[in-house]
């Protein structure tokens, strides 16, 4: 079975992926890896950019009925057995890329699909089996057992975990407004 590991940049997914491999004994797949070893896309500076349908005959072709988990932020729009959106409190996002260096119109960008939840509703157009992870304030570790737990139980489908318009005003720091001084 394929297990996609999804969720914005930042939220966990590498590490998330690696280690529920390692714990179910399937192969570890970067999707991004994945993507330059066929000669899929075309590097936009940093940034590989793919045609969707290319990338999901490829996965297709090549990794159907392998027992792996695939890596990456359009992980769920491959065609796979199980969805596993990892969420994280937008503001941690935001201080993760933050670390990285990222821009702040990239981190704006990315904080603000995690707070409109961008993965999950692309997720929710392309398969039933969608589990939802909320990682906030927990270890890798206490993420892989939800999952293992989940799937002891026979849970394909769990949504519905998070609200981060709750959170919204903690947000606003990291969000690129734009506007100025005029609308007060
Ligand atoms: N519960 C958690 N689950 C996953 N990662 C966590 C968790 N708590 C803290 N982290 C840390 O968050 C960071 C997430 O980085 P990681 O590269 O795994 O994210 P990513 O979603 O794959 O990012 P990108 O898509 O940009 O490559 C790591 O440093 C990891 O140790």
């Amino acid at each position: 079975m394929i297990i996609a590991i999804s969720g914005t940049p930042g939220v966990g997914k590498t590490t998330v992926a690696k280690l529920l491999a390692k714990k179910l004994g399937y192969d570890y797949v970067d999707l991004r890896e994945f993507a330059l070893r066929h000669g899929i896309g075309e590097m936009k500076g940093e940034e590989l950019e793919v045609e969707i349908d290319e990338l999901a005959y490829y996965v297709e072709r090549e990794l159907k009925g392998r027992d792996l988990v695939l890596d990456g932020h359009l992980s769920h729009l491959m065609p796979v057995d199980q969805i596993i959106v990892l969420r994280a409190h937008p503001k941690i996002i935001g201080e993760r890329l933050k670390e990285r260096g990222y821009s702040k119109e990239k981190i704006s960008e990315n904080v603000e699909a995690e707070l409109v939840d961008v993965c999950l509703l692309e997720a929710l157009e392309e398969n039933e089996s969608i589990i939802e992870i909320d990682t906030t304030n927990k270890t890798p570790e206490e993420v892989i057992d939800e999952i293992l737990n989940l799937f002891e139980k026979g849970v394909k489908r769990r949504l519905g975990v998070v609200d981060w318009t709750k959170v919204y005003d903690e947000v606003i720091p990291y969000l690129d407004l734009g506007g100025g001084d005029e609308w007060v």
